[in-house]
């Protein structure tokens, strides 16, 4: 199976009316590693939740392989920084639950589920409990089962975030490595300048304006000064304009909204 190929036509998202990102033009290319890089707040996770099929757009258009995306599909998967592994379900069993979403016979679930697991270096490990494994475990638990699922596309939103800064770059690591042998299209969302440019082979940096649009584009080998430049570091005036929004912003977090991601819940469903 193969990558899928996306692209965002001059859309615009928000919520509530409120555009958060707006006329932004991209396209990911069918199983190029494509990272965005962007200052919190600017709109890194509305897009992929677009790309998701969990936002409908304002204006323009999403698509995947050239159709319009119109909701969630086994397709694109999503990883986020908190785990969502189902806490009273092994390693093995979690790995195994996608498995089952994608319909793979009961008995094979169990061999093709330690194999994903041995992959990302938890072989010894498949009997254990989300509880009784560290942080940079359940990110591997986690990718063995987005990787199980057989996604056409992965949508990363700072996965690795949560992380410390060894098991961060073991898991950067170990995410090329997977990654080297899977047909699937990335699109990996952070806003850590040092984990884009070790990842990308393209860079696209939302802007800080809200709402944000692209503000610049690196394809191959951009340098540390260049990704800095374009995220606008160390500019004090826009740094306070940021800390303000950033209060608002929280303020609004605080609300759940109506169509939220899914996250955990389509899983326990599926139980
Ligand atoms: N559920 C929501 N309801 C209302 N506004 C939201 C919601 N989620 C995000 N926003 C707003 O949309 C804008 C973009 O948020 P988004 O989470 O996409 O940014 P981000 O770049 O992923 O930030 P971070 O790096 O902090 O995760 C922000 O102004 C934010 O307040």
């Amino acid at each position: 199976m193969s990558g899928l190929s996306l692209r965002a036509e001059r859309v615009t998202l928000g919520y509530g009316g409120r555009p958060a990102v707006r006329g932004l033009d991209l396209d990911v290319a069918a199983g190029e590693l494509l990272v965005v890089l962007g200052p919190s707040g600017c709109g890194k996770s509305t897009l992929l939740r677009a790309f998701a099929g969990l936002l409908p757009a304002m204006s323009g258009r999403v698509l995947a392989d050239g159709e319009p995306i119109t909701g969630p599909s086994a397709d694109r998967a999503l990883m986020f920084q908190d785990d969502a592994l189902l806490p009273w379900r092994t390693a093995r069993r979690n790995v195994e639950l996608a498995l089952a979403l994608r319909r793979v016979p009961r008995g094979r679930r169990r061999a093709e589920a330690e194999r994903w697991l041995a992959r990302v270096g938890l072989g010894d490990d498949a009997g254990r409990l989300p509880r009784e494994l560290s942080g940079g475990m359940r990110q591997r638990v986690q990718l063995a089962r987005t990787l199980a699922a057989g996604p056409r596309a992965i949508l990363m939103d700072e996965p690795f975030g949560a992380l410390d800064a060894q098991t961060r770059a073991s898991m950067q690591r170990l995410l090329l490595d997977v990654l080297a042998d899977a047909p699937a299209t990335v699109v990996f969302v952070t806003h850590d300048v040092d984990e884009a440019l070790l990842l990308g082979h393209r860079v696209v940096v939302l802007g800080r304006d809200r709402p944000a649009g692209v503000a610049a584009e690196f394809d191959g080998a951009a340098s540390r000064d260049e990704l800095l430049a374009a995220l606008g570091a160390g500019d004090p005036v826009k740094d306070d304009a940021l800390k303000d929004d950033a209060l608002k912003d929280d303020a609004l977090k605080g609300e759940p909204l109506k169509g939220e991601p899914l996250k955990g819940d389509v899983l326990k469903e599926a139980v």
